[in-house]
């Protein structure tokens, strides 16, 4: 049976950001079936929106995402806006390119509108005209903003969220204040072990290694005052093999990284990540929103 709409809303025009709309509609399948509408070339998968109180009860109405037209606009919950993302970078910054990557096929809501790199580089931002921005202070003093200064920049960039993708400084109480829960950084063990202060790039998975443990992988946590110590929020298993290098399994663990750091950044801007009565953030499941993980 086809669900039934009931004042749907259709905004009159669809600008760059607004390439979604959400009709309200009350659905009487209780499982989500496609509608479609021919009128405005769209496909819709009604979906029940769940709360997250104990007993998981499902809102009388359900939130109808639809995609609006041919150029891959974004499925969009209820109300969800296109995120701003600023990185920060110090090395390759491969984790960097492959959420903008992402980005550009449409599998993250969001867009990076700021690069922050450790030195001038950057090269890839510059070429997709993404503005990069130095942070911290170089030892010349020549380049590189305050902690003020950043967190004035990044607001003026109006940024919701920063993602550090293998950035080696400390970042100061000041941005952390001013984020919260909303930093973001992925390291390349599974912590708590082998993190901390001079915990990073291969010392990591030298460490690994010489410890004799068979597994190995990234981990993704928001920030806090501590070098990794903030709440852990996505994790991937790699085996450490026996014959392994260091190089070996930095390749490895990089691989997973480069796929989970996309999942969450894509959960981060569809607005899945929900915190757990405890102080443990969740995501939420993009196909079953009553299943987290
Ligand atoms: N406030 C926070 N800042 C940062 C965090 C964090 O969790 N809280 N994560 C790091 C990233 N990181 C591990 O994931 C990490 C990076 C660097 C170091 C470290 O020991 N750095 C050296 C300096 C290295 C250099 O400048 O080349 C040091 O501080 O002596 C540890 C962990 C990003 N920032
Ligand atoms: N403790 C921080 C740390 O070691 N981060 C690690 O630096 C590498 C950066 O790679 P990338 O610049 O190619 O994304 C990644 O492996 C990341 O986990």
């Amino acid at each position: 049976m086809e669900a039934q709409a009931i004042n749907p809303h259709f905004p009159t025009t669809l600008n760059s950001k607004n390439r979604n709309f959400m009709a309200k509609i009350t659905c009487f399948p209780q499982s989500p079936t496609w509608v479609s509408c021919k009128s405005h070339n769209l496909s819709f998968v009604p979906e029940f929106g769940t709360s997250l109180k104990k007993d998981l009860s499902l809102r009388s109405s359900c939130v109808v995402k639809a995609k609006v037209g041919s150029d891959g606009g974004e499925e969009l919950g209820e109300g969800v806006s296109r995120k701003n993302l600023a990185v920060f970078v110090s090395g390759g910054g491969s984790n960097f390119r492959s959420i903008h990557e992402a980005i550009l096929d449409g599998r993250i809501n969001g867009d990076i509108v700021v690069l922050v790199a450790k030195c001038g580089g950057a090269n890839y931002a510059r070429n997709k005209g993404i503005p990069v921005i130095v942070f911290p202070k170089t030892k010349s003093g020549s380049e590189g903003l305050s902690p003020h200064d950043l967190v004035s920049a990044l607001r003026k960039f109006k940024v919701d969220n920063v993602l550090l993708a293998g950035f080696l400084k400390l970042i100061p109480a000041e941005l952390i204040r001013a984020y919260p829960k909303s930093i973001l950084n992925i390291h390349p063990s599974l912590l708590p072990s082998f993190g901390g202060k001079g915990y990073y790039g291969m010392k990591v998975h030298r460490a690994v290694i010489a410890s004799g443990v068979r597994y190995s992988g990234p981990t993704i946590h928001f920030v806090d005052e501590h070098y990794d110590t903030g709440r852990i929020l996505a994790q991937r298993v790699v085996p450490v093999l026996v014959t392994d290098t260091a190089e070996e399994l930095a390749a490895r663990v990089l691989q997973e990284e480069h796929q989970v750091y996309v999942e969450v950044a894509a959960a981060l801007c569809e607005e899945r990540i929900i915190w757990r009565e405890d102080g443990v953030p969740l995501i939420r499941s993009k196909d079953d929103p009553d299943k987290f993980s």
